[in-house]
């Protein structure tokens, strides 16, 4: 391809070359070889005048010798006595005198008298009657004329003693001499041609011997049509010929001459020129295909390199650069070449490392763990030693995140993350996995040893962090795999790992090292989420309700909604099951959304029963982030037309804190519907009754991990109860859920805490159950005897 690119180029710029030369050449070829010809015509038409001077000059001298001789008495005398010796002797001397080759005496008639040649031998001449007769008229001089078929040029004077007595007439022959004379002369070919009347042909020629042929179009060319026009070509012997006819006389028969100058003569003084120029083509066509070839390899040449250097980046080597030594365009491009490869090694690296490194911690990342994974399994399966993978997994860092912010969050993990490198070996690998999980790689470590340093891994994550001026005190749940007994692939021993840092959570045993069959709850947990979603249109959803005893009266008033979920397979599911699942996987607004309705349903139902049973149902914390859920209160709350004070929603704190402006606003709009709002969970979270105060709250439930614990645990006990006292002065009601026992109950009572709820006044029921429960239950109440509105409203 580079090839094909330099050798179009060359062609190119040669074929510019030649396309501008080739016009030159020509145009000066053609000039030079017609200024030959022109030159050739301009002779041939010099060449005719001398050789029409040359036949005058000759005329006259013809005419002064006849005229001599006819003067001479002698003569005169010899003519009239018929004295022919004398008669032929002056008549040869004279003509001798100018070389004249014809010499004849005739009488007044025109009768040959004497008729001699060039040396004085006498010859037939035929009739000069018509010559004399010619000779007679006014205006005779010379003329042209065949005798036994040759052309002469005759001068005819008479002779007068003193009257006319005879004719004198002298000729010169035109022949082969005086064609010659005359090429001398005019530098031209001469070719005298003569036909008489009777049809017989003559020539005379300077051309060397001229053949058949070429006397055919010799005569042709006397004779054919056009002669007298312009000069022609005519091909003879091979050469060609500026061809002239020069016409000597008129009448029957035909004599001229053809005058002819060569057309390689005339092109000969160019020839020399002509090769001079070709030579100097040649040349140039020779330096233009060097310099073509020369221009095209210096243009490719950079822009090879380049594709060359292009490649190289292009299998990924950045070490060479492009040397163009040009000060032009070329050398830019080079120079930006160069730069760029520098651009792209530099964001490869980066790219390269953030691929494989997490940029919050810089640790090596989840893709990076993966890869390290395989080529460990592969060290461990050569060398036949053992390998760990342990998944470690920050409980409830989500809460922090909520509650304390991104940035705090951020802060934590890349603490834990320095605690954990710093925890491990050298030749260990820690990675952050994604969120809050990290996963370490330990290679040849025996099972007990691992559990050893998992723990220190975990004690010093436990340590407290400070952040916000608060110490923060993070557990840790560890899952570990091992290879070969767990799994002898990345991928096994990583879902094992997590399997097992789940059941660590689970269990809160912190560690946990998988155990084999624990794969079938896992994916038992993954079908739920698929099935759940088709939970509400398979109308697989009820629900169970718990009542909440008002303590100062001892009277069930409300109760508490708790979702259940009939499987078709599982049979009834807790809500904490599948609540998370469906928080995790979006579900939860569709849940949410069919626990209102129903709750509202039923509290109308009830009502219309003439039961005042106020209902509480939970929401999540996705429920809080979604602000169609105050709509759609509004609309249930219309259409069943129950009093909204009957309705309680349960929101966790950590919820609230999640987006705490927005969920304010959403609480607001909720409020705003007339309804009542409480905290639920309160105590296991981060935030402080002072946060509370900003909430539109108006109850305060307390966890049943601090009421359940109360009757025994001292500090269970102070949290209630400060709770309690502590809630009441920011004007809440206070519920403890939890509650087993009388003895709880009572301390509850004691602490004047408002509401209870528990298995010790019932368990959740389901709708029919609970409502034959709360008639039961009202009907005891009103058998009772009345406690005092005092003794509540203290
Ligand atoms: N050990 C013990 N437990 C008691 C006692 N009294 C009540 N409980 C249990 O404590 C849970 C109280 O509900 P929660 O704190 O709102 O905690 C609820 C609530 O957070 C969530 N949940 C239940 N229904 C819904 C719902 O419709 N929507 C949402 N978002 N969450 C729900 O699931 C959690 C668990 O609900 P459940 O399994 O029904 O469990 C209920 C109830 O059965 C007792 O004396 N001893």
């Amino acid at each position: 391809m580079r090839i094909k690119f330099r050798a179009r180029l060359s062609l190119l710029l040669l074929a510019l070359f030649v396309l501008v030369q080739l016009p030159t050449f020509f145009a000066f070829y053609y000039a030079t070889r017609q200024s030959a010809l022109t030159q050739a015509q301009t002779r041939l038409a010099s060449g005719a005048r001398v050789f029409a001077d040359l036949l005058s000059t000759r005329g006259a001298q013809l005419l002064d010798a006849v005229q001599i001789t006819t003067a001479d008495f002698g003569f005169k005398q010899a003519v009239a006595t018929g004295d022919t010796p004398t008669i032929h002797s002056v008549l040869y001397n004279q003509g001798h005198r100018i070389s004249a080759d014809l010499m004849v005496l005739t009488d007044l008639d025109g009768r040959v008298v004497a008729g001699l040649d060039a040396g004085g031998r006498s010859m037939p001449v035929g009739d000069w009657a018509t010559l004399v007769a010619h000779a007679d008229a006014p205006a005779a001089g010379t003329t042209m004329t065949l005798i036994n078929g040759r052309p002469y040029q005759l001068v005819i004077v008479p002779v007068r003693a003193p009257t006319r007595i005879a004719w004198v007439g002298m000729g010169f022959a035109l022949d082969d001499k005086l064609a010659h004379s005359l090429k001398d002369l005019a530098g031209v070919e001469v070719t005298f041609v003569a036909r008489d009347a009777g049809g017989q042909r003559w020539l005379s020629s300077t051309l060397p011997a001229p053949g058949d042929t070429e006397r055919q179009a010799l005569f042709d060319a006397a004779a054919g049509p056009g002669r007298a026009a312009q000069p022609r070509m005519l091909a003879l012997g091979g050469q060609e010929y500026f061809t002239q006819w020069q016409p000597l006389q008129g009448g029957d028969g035909m004599l001229g001459a053809l005058l002819q100058f060569s057309r390689s003569q005339a092109l000969a003084t160019y020839r020399s020129l002509e090769h001079e120029l070709l030579l100097i083509a040649g040349l140039s066509l020779i330096a233009s295909l060097a310099g073509a070839l020369w221009l095209s390899r210096n243009v490719t040449r950079p822009v090879s390199q380049l594709a060359d250097a292009a490649r190289r980046i292009g299998h990924g080597d950045y070490l060479g650069t492009v040397e163009v030594q040009h000060n032009d365009e070329l050398g830019e491009l080079a120079h930006a070449f160069n730069g760029m490869q520098r651009g792209i090694a530099r964001r490869e690296q980066q790219i390269a490392h953030a691929a494989f490194h997490d940029n919050l911690t810089a640790l090596p990342n989840r893709a990076s763990l993966q890869q390290a994974l395989v080529d460990a399994l592969v060290r461990a399966g050569n060398a036949g030693h053992t390998l760990a993978v342990l998944m470690l997994d920050v409980d409830r860092f989500k809460e922090i995140n909520d509650t304390m912010g991104h940035a705090i969050g951020d802060r934590v993990l890349v603490e834990i993350g320095r605690r954990l490198r710093a925890g491990l070996r050298d030749e260990d690998m820690l990675a952050r996995f994604g969120g809050d999980e990290f996963v370490v790689l330990m290679e040849g470590i025996a099972a007990d040893e691992l559990v050893q340093r998992a723990e220190q891994l975990l004690a010093t994550v436990g340590e407290p962090i400070l952040a916000e001026a608060m110490e923060l005190f993070l557990d840790v749940s560890v899952g570990m795999a091992l290879f070969p007994e767990h799994g002898d692939t990345a991928e096994e021993l990583l879902r094992r790992a997590d399997i097992a840092m789940y059941d660590a959570k689970e269990s809160r045993s912190q560690l946990q090292l998988y155990r084999p069959g624990r794969d079938a709850e896992h994916l038992y947990r993954l079908s739920l989420v698929n099935d759940l979603r088709r939970a509400v249109p398979n109308g697989e959803l009820l629900l169970y309700y718990q009542p909440k005893m008002q303590l100062c009266s001892r009277r069930v008033v409300n109760v508490e909604a708790l979702l259940r979920w009939r499987h078709p397979q599982h049979g009834i599911i807790p809500p904490d099951d599948f609540i998370a699942l469906a928080e995790h996987s979006g579900i939860i607004r569709t849940l949410t959304d069919w626990v209102l309705h129903e709750v509202i349903r039923q509290c109308a139902e009830w009502s219309a029963a003439g039961m005042d049973i106020g209902i509480a149902l939970n929401l999540s914390a996705m429920d809080l982030g979604s602000g169609e859920l105050p709509d759609l209160l509004a609309r249930h709350l219309a259409h069943y037309r129950i009093d909204p004070s009957q309705l309680v929603l349960e929101v966790t704190e950590t919820a609230v804190m999640r987006d705490a402006l927005y969920s304010l606003e959403v609480l607001n709009r909720l409020k705003a519907c007339g309804v009542m709002l409480a905290i639920d969970d309160f105590g296991t979270g981060y935030s402080s009754l002072s946060h509370l105060k900003r909430l539109p709250v108006d109850e305060l439930k307390i966890d049943k991990s601090f009421v359940m614990g109360m009757a025994e645990d001292e500090d269970d006990a102070v949290i209630v109860r400060s709770t309690i006292e502590l809630a009441h002065n920011m004007g809440l009601k206070v519920v403890a859920e939890g509650v087993e026992t009388e003895a709880a109950m009572e301390m509850l009572r004691s602490f004047r805490c408002d509401s209870a709820q528990g298995y010790l006044i019932s368990r959740p029921m389901a709708a029919a159950d609970a409502t034959r429960w709360l008639a039961a239950a009202t009907e005891e109440f009103a058998s009772r005897p009345a406690t005092g509105p005092a003794e509540c409203g203290a």
